[in-house]
């Protein structure tokens, strides 16, 4: 579905975040991406979603491919209407605005007002705290719900490949797992999506498929389960026959 070859990106003149990075997002999966901080993480979604220029940043090389459109040089809009919407780290919604009024303004870009209906119906399903708050003031809800609301109004545009930047941050243990739950529904539902966690634990029981970045490059990629073996022996020590859960180290 999603397809980075040898992907280069500079910020400013000096700082190159990624050093040739190769990913393959499949359509009908869940794919999580992890690594330490400045790993490159956000850097890889932001390629992806056209919004590298907004940070004062660019690709020096490589392509991304969506399909058979190639997605690099694009307008973040233009990425959008193809089907590929991204919730960046720290939710950014609309404070001042209310819960109804964000998720409208994540719907502008469905194809239809029929498409519109239909997404709101699913975000209501799956975060019915949204219905029960549309009239209240955004910035007002809690982080999780703030994340709910971030995910939703991602979700209003019918998203076939979800780009999602550590939903987990900030949250409690019990939020965590209810966004973790979430994803799972989203995908079940048809909808792939690149997962960026420094939770690793969360995000490798919640995907497939897992990469891991190490300043700007691809240190390992597989099933979740080489993975988190790979996480458990090069981060932490641990080696596998000695792992007992992922949740021991969450
Ligand atoms: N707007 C920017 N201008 C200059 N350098 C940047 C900018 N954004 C990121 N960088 C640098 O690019 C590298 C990769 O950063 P990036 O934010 O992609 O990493 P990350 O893995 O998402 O980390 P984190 O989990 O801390 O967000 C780091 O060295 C970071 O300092």
């Amino acid at each position: 579905m999603l397809t980075v070859r040898n992907l280069r990106v500079r910020y400013g003149r000096s700082v190159t975040a990624l050093h040739g990075v190769d990913l393959d997002v499949p359509g009908d999966g869940v794919l999580a991406v992890l690594g330490t901080n400045g790993a490159g993480k956000s850097t890889l979604l932001r390629a992806i979603s056209g919004t590298l220029r907004l940070h004062r940043g660019s690709v020096l090389a490589g392509t991304v491919h969506y399909g058979s459109a190639r997605t690099d040089g694009l307008d973040p809009a233009e990425i959008v209407r193809l089907g590929v919407v991204g919730v960046p780290e720290g939710r950014q919604i609309f404070g001042r605005m209310t819960v109804a009024e964000n998720l409208r303004a994540g719907g502008v870009a469905a194809r239809s007002a029929a498409d519109r209906a239909a997404a709101g119906q699913r975000v209501h399903a799956l975060f019915p705290v949204l219905a029960d708050r549309a009239s209240q003031k955004a910035g007002l809800l809690s982080g999780g719900e703030q994340q709910m609301l971030a995910i939703g109004r991602a979700l209003m545009s019918g998203p076939k490949l979800l780009l999602l930047d550590e939903p987990s941050l900030g949250l409690a243990p019990k939020m965590v797992e209810r966004i973790g739950e979430t994803i799972r529904e989203i995908h079940a539902q048809g909808t792939a999506v690149v997962l960026v966690e420094q939770n690793a634990a969360m995000a490798l029981e919640v995907a497939d498929r897992a990469v891991v970045l190490n300043v700007g490059t691809v240190a390992a990629s597989g099933p979740s389960a080489e993975i988190a073996d790979h996480v458990h022996h090069h981060y932490l020590g641990v080696p596998a026959h000695e792992r007992r859960s992922l949740a021991r180290w969450s």
